[in-house]
């Protein structure tokens, strides 16, 4: 059985990440066209950076939760036959014992240089403008992918959809493409395709079977 997970904001809610959408979500006091953009980084660098080094910093107080650790489970069952794609810059996953991970929208732990396009593993603040490790040049961003932008990694998620059996989708509103899109892809490629959101997402109608309730919950009741 090859299986495709996606996943979103919603699998790191119950570690104390914030969501996007919800009531008390990320993009609250922040326009996400004033944040979350090139555009907004070539006009406000100082805003955007604080904006991500907070989100950076904040991951020091945050741990993975049953969600994430039923999926590094997961992996060991199924090995290669088993792909988290997730569009959270946060790195849960990873802590939660999953490898095969692909951050299609970055990740808050890594700066991206303008001038040489080097990656350096990031752990402290951006906004002070330090020299990229690898040029030298003061060109750091980071690595993070802002709308208007292409996702990292298309090619690999495309092939591998071409050829899994399920797609679940996790803790995402389904509002965000490409990602919303994956669903339908997979789904028109014979894949079955199974929701797990704490309630139905923008694309809920699109799935096979959808169940709601919180990750800590669904997912290890689904993997075990
Ligand atoms: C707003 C939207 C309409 N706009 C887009 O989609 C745009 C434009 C667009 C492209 N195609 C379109 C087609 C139609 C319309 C618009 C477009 N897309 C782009 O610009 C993308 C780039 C988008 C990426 C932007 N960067 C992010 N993040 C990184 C930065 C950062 O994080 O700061 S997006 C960011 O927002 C999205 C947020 O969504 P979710 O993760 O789902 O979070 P949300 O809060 O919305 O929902 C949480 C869900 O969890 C549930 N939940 C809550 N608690 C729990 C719980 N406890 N348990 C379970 N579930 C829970 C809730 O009920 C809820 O359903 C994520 O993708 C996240 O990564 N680029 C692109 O299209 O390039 C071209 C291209 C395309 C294909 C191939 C080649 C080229």
């Amino acid at each position: 059985m090859r299986i495709v997970v996606l996943t979103g904001a919603g699998i790191s809610a119950e570690s104390g990440v914030p969501t996007f959408r919800d009531a008390d979500g990320l993009w609250e006091g922040h326009r996400v066209e004033d944040v979350a953009t090139p555009e907004a980084f070539d006009h406000q660098p100082g805003v955007v950076h604080r904006f991500y080094d907070e989100r950076r910093s904040a991951l020091h107080a945050v741990e993975p939760n049953p969600a994430h650790r039923a999926l590094a489970r997961l992996e060991e069952a199924l090995g290669d036959n088993l792909l988290v794609v997730t569009q959270n810059i946060d790195d849960l996953h990873e802590r939660g014992g999953s490898t095969r991970v692909l951050h299609m929208h970055g990740e808050l732990r890594s700066a991206l240089c303008r001038g040489c396009g080097g990656r350096s593993p990031w752990d402290g603040h951006l906004a002070h403008l330090p020299p990229c490790p690898a040029c030298g040049e003061a060109e750091l961003r980071p690595d993070v992918v802002w709308f208007g932008e292409v996702p990292y990694e298309m090619d690999r998620i495309q092939t591998t959809l071409d050829r899994t059996d399920l797609f679940v989708s996790i803790g995402t509103s389904g509002a965000v493409y490409p990602a919303a899109g994956f669903v339908q892809y997979a789904g028109r490629r014979g894949a079955r395709t199974l929701e797990l959101n704490l309630m139905p997402s923008e694309g809920t109608h699109l799935f096979d079977e959808a169940r709601h309730g919180p990750a800590s919950e669904l997912v290890p009741a689904w993997v075990d």
